[in-house]
C-alpha cells in the first residue's frame, strides 16, 4: 500500500512514513494511491464485532507491512482502552429513523481522541524500532490540542508543540491544553484564529531547514492516520443500523472535513452510504462551496461552536482530488488560487463532490434552539458542534434513509453556551472534575513564523 500526495510532486511513501512525515513536501496531503475494497460479506461479518476487532479489519488493508498484526492488534486494544464506553461509539435514537453516534466518551470528550489514541500508539511503536525523536506541532480551534497532548505526554520521543488561537477557544479546552504538568507539553496561545495557526503550521512544514532541523512531525488530520482511525466507526455504526443490506446517510458537524471525509473513503470501500452531509455554523465556506458558489475566503467569525470556526478546511484538498479525478496538477493549481482569496471549481469536479456530499448551515439561534428543543425531545443534552449537525440533519434527511448524525465533543466542554441554550450547565465528568483547580502553563505568540519557529527551537527537552 503506498500513498501519494494530492499535489502530485512529492515522493510516494508506506503507511508508516507517510505517518510520520505529516504534510507531503510538496505541500499536499498524503491519500492512499488506491482504496482499499470491503465485499458485501467483509461488511456483513462486521456485524457484533467488538470496536477493535471492527477497527482491525477496516483498518489492515491501509497499513501495509508498516505494522504486523499482532503489533496493530495490540496498538488498537491500548487505544480504546482509556474510553469510558464499553462500545466505544455508542448510537442513540433521537427521533424515528434519525440517530445520534456519540464520538465523547474518551479521555479529552472529544471525537479526535479516537484518532489520536490510536496515532499516539502509532508513533509510540514507530519511533521506538526507528531510535527516533520527533517534535510534533499541531494547531487546533480547541479539541485536536487536548486530544494531541493527552495521547502525547510523558513520551520520551516525542515534544508537542500545540498552537491554538488565543480567546477563541472554550475555557475547558483551553484548560485541557494549558494544565499537563509534562515537561514534554507546550501550548502556545497565537494572536490570530485558527485559520492563522494552520497557515504558520504548514509554513513550518514548507520551511525545510527548519522541518528537517527539528524532525517536524503533524498531527493534525493532515496526517493521513489520523483520517484513517475515523473511518472505522462509520462502519460500526452504519452496521449497527443494518447495513450492508440497508443504506444509511450521516451528518457531520463540519470544520477542517477530517471527520467527514473519512465518511467519504468508507463510502468509497464499499459501505452503502446515500448521503454525506456537512454540517457548518455561520462559518460556512463549505456549505457556500457545495451550493456552487466557489471556495472563497472570508473573515472567521467566532461562533458558540468555535472547533468548527475555520475558513480553509485542510481535507477539502483531499476531497478535491477525488473530485478532478486524481489530477495532481489541477489541485495545486487550484491551492496556488487559495492563496490570492479562493477558487471555482469546475463544472466535472461540482458533479463529482454532489455524487456524495449535501450540505446544509445553522446559524448560533438555530443552534441553541436546537440543544433546548432536543433536550426536551429526546433527553439528551447536546453540544453546540453536534447541535449544529442535528439542526442540518432534520433539514435534510430522507425519512426512507436512516440518517446517523455524529455528536464530535461533550456538552460539558462548552458549558456556557449548553447552559444559555437549555438551562442546565453540565458538568466534567469525575476524571477530569478539578479541571478548574489545576494551574495554567502557556506561552503567548505572535502570529509570525520566525517568532514561533524559535520559541519552538528553544524549548524543545532534548
Ligand atoms: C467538536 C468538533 N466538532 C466538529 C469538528 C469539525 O471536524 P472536522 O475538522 O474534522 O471537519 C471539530 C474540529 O475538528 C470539533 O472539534
Ligand atoms: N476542529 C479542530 C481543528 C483542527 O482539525 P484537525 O482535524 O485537522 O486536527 C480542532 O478542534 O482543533
Amino acid at each position: 500500500m503506498k500513498y501519494i500526495s494530492t499535489r502530485g510532486k512529492a515522493p510516494a511513501l508506506s503507511f508508516e512514513e507517510a505517518m510520520l512525515t505529516g504534510l507531503a513536501r510538496d505541500g499536499g496531503l498524503y491519500v492512499p494511491e488506491t482504496i482499499p475494497q470491503m465485499s458485501h460479506d467483509d461488511i456483513a461479518a462486521l456485524a457484533g464485532l467488538s470496536y477493535e476487532e471492527t477497527a482491525f479489519r477496516v483498518m489492515r488493508p491501509f497499513i501495509g507491512d508498516s505494522f504486523t498484526d499482532a503489533e496493530f492488534r495490540d496498538i488498537i486494544a491500548k487505544a480504546y482502552a482509556n474510553f469510558n464506553h464499553i462500545a466505544r461509539a455508542p448510537l442513540t435514537q433521537l427521533a424515528p429513523g434519525h440517530f445520534l453516534l456519540e464520538l465523547f466518551h474518551g479521555p479529552t470528550l472529544a471525537f479526535k481522541d479516537f484518532a489520536m489514541q490510536l496515532i499516539g500508539q502509532l508513533f509510540e511503536v514507530a519511533l521506538k524500532r526507528r531510535g527516533e525523536r520527533v517534535t510534533i506541532v499541531g494547531a487546533t480551534s480547541g479539541d485536536t490540542g487536548s486530544a494531541a497532548i493527552e495521547a502525547f505526554r510523558g513520551l520520551d520521543a516525542v515534544d508537542v508543540f500545540i498552537l491554538f488561537p488565543h480567546g477563541r477557544v472554550s475555557e475547558v479546552q483551553r484548560r485541557q491544553m494549558t494544565t499537563p504538568a509534562d515537561a514534554n507539553v507546550h501550548a502556545l496561545a497565537l494572536d490570530g484564529d485558527f485559520d492563522d495557526c494552520q497557515a504558520r503550521l504548514k509554513d513550518m512544514f514548507n520551511d525545510f531547514e527548519f522541518r528537517d532541523g527539528v524532525k517536524l512531525a503533524g498531527v493534525n488530520s493532515i496526517n493521513w492516520a489520523r483520517v484513517l482511525a475515523q473511518v472505522v466507526y462509520y462502519f460500526s455504526s452504519a452496521v449497527s443500523l443494518g447495513a450492508p443490506q440497508r443504506k444509511v446517510s450521516f451528518t457531520v458537524p463540519t470544520g477542517n472535513f477530517g471527520d467527514i471525509f473519512a465518511g467519504y473513503i468508507a463510502k468509497r470501500m464499499g459501505l452503502p452510504i446515500d448521503r454525506l452531509v456537512v454540517a457548518t455554523n455561520q462559518n460556512d465556506i463549505l456549505h457556500r462551496c457545495l451550493g456552487g458558489q466557489g471556495y472563497f475566503k472570508g473573515e472567521t467569525i467566532p461562533s458558540i461552536s468555535p472547533s468548527m470556526d475555520i475558513q480553509v478546511s485542510s481535507n477539502f484538498e483531499r476531497a478535491l482530488f477525488f473530485a478532478y479525478g486524481q489530477d495532481g496538477n489541477a489541485v495545486a493549481q487550484l491551492m496556488d488560487e487559495l492563496q490570492t482569496g479562493g477558487f471555482n471549481v469546475s463544472q466535472g469536479a461540482m458533479e463529482a463532490l454532489s455524487e456524495s456530499f449535501s450540505s446544509g448551515r445553522a446559524s448560533e439561534e438555530e443552534t441553541l434552539a436546537t440543544i433546548a428543543a432536543t433536550l426536551k425531545s429526546s433527553g439528551q443534552l447536546l453540544c453546540p458542534h453536534s447541535a449544529v449537525g442535528v439542526k442540518v440533519a432534520e433539514q435534510l434527511r430522507d425519512p426512507a434513509v436512516p440518517m446517523i448524525t455524529l455528536a464530535t465533543a461533550h456538552p460539558a466542554k462548552f458549558p456556557d453556551a449548553v447552559e444559555r441554550a437549555s438551562g442546565v450547565r453540565p458538568p466534567l465528568p469525575l476524571r477530569m472534575a478539578d479541571l478548574y483547580d489545576r494551574p495554567e502553563r502557556v506561552s503567548r505568540i505572535d502570529n509570525d513564523l520566525a517568532a514561533i519557529e524559535s520559541h519552538i527551537k528553544g524549548q524543545i527537552t532534548a
